[in-house]
């Protein structure tokens, strides 16, 4: 039997970081941020979708999605970001699922599921375990700022667009603390990895 494990966060709590380690021990990951790029490539079902909501202005001159334009509309303004989740949620919800079920007739063991909006969409009622990278807000606020150039008020309103980091790490059955360095990252997600080699999650 195959146990999914939901892997999920708060906006640059570390979920890639993470998830990357476990892809490179071997462990199928499905990144529900990557699904949304295949799902918005040009002249894509979500593509045209989106366009035909939000308008042409959401698109580069090559006619693929101008994705700092989307952010900018829909993180400041909540009608249209519960749009946009509209929109896209069958789609990611289809092709995840898809994936899953690929996995599981393989019967792979473990299979990560990496998807910010995991509670907020509910993908958590098919997890077998749930798994919250979580940090500070302070340093959730600078990383994203680093990562991405945001301002404050632009990390800020992306944050509060998501489920508070309190509420999710309540509802997880394992919190990864990555206040600290990468290294004491990778400690902790080494022993994830070594109860997962053992069987033992
Ligand atoms: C708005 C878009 C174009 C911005 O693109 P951009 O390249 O700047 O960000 P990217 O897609 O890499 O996402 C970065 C992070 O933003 C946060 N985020 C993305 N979408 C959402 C959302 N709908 N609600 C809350 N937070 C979100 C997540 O923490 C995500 O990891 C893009 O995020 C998007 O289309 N989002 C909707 C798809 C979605 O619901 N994704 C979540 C799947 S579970
Ligand atoms: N322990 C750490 N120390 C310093 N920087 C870190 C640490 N963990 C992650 N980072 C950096 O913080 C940023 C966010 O990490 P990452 O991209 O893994 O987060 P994420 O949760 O996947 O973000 P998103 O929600 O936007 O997809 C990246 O620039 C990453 O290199």
């Amino acid at each position: 039997m195959t146990k999914l494990i939901g892997l999920t966060g708060g906006i640059a709590t570390g979920k890639s970081t993470v998830s990357t380690l476990l892809r490179l021990s071997g462990y199928p990951v499905i990144d529900a941020d990557q699904v949304v790029r295949q799902l918005q490539a040009a002249h894509s079902k979500g593509l045209e979708r989106l366009t035909a909501v939000f308008g042409s202005g959401i698109l580069n001159a090559d006619q693929t999605l101008n994705r700092q334009a989307l952010g900018s509309l829909v993180f400041s303004d909540q009608a249209k970001l519960a749009k946009l989740n509209m929109i896209m949620q069958p789609l990611i919800r289809e092709e995840i699922w898809r994936q899953v079920k690929n996995y599981q007739k393989q019967q792979i063991p473990y299979v990560i599921l990496d998807a910010p909006l995991l509670f907020e969409e509910h993908y958590t009622d098919e997890c077998d375990l749930v798994v919250v990278v979580a940090t500070n807000h302070q340093i959730q606020v600078q990383r994203l700022m680093k990562r991405n150039g945001y301002s404050q008020t632009e990390a800020e309103q992306r944050i509060d667009s998501q489920m508070s980091l309190e509420k999710k790490k309540q509802l997880a059955d394992i919190v990864i603390d990555n206040n600290g360095s990468k290294e004491e990252l990778k400690r902790q997600v080494a022993g994830l990895i070594d109860q997962m080699h053992n069987n033992k999650l």
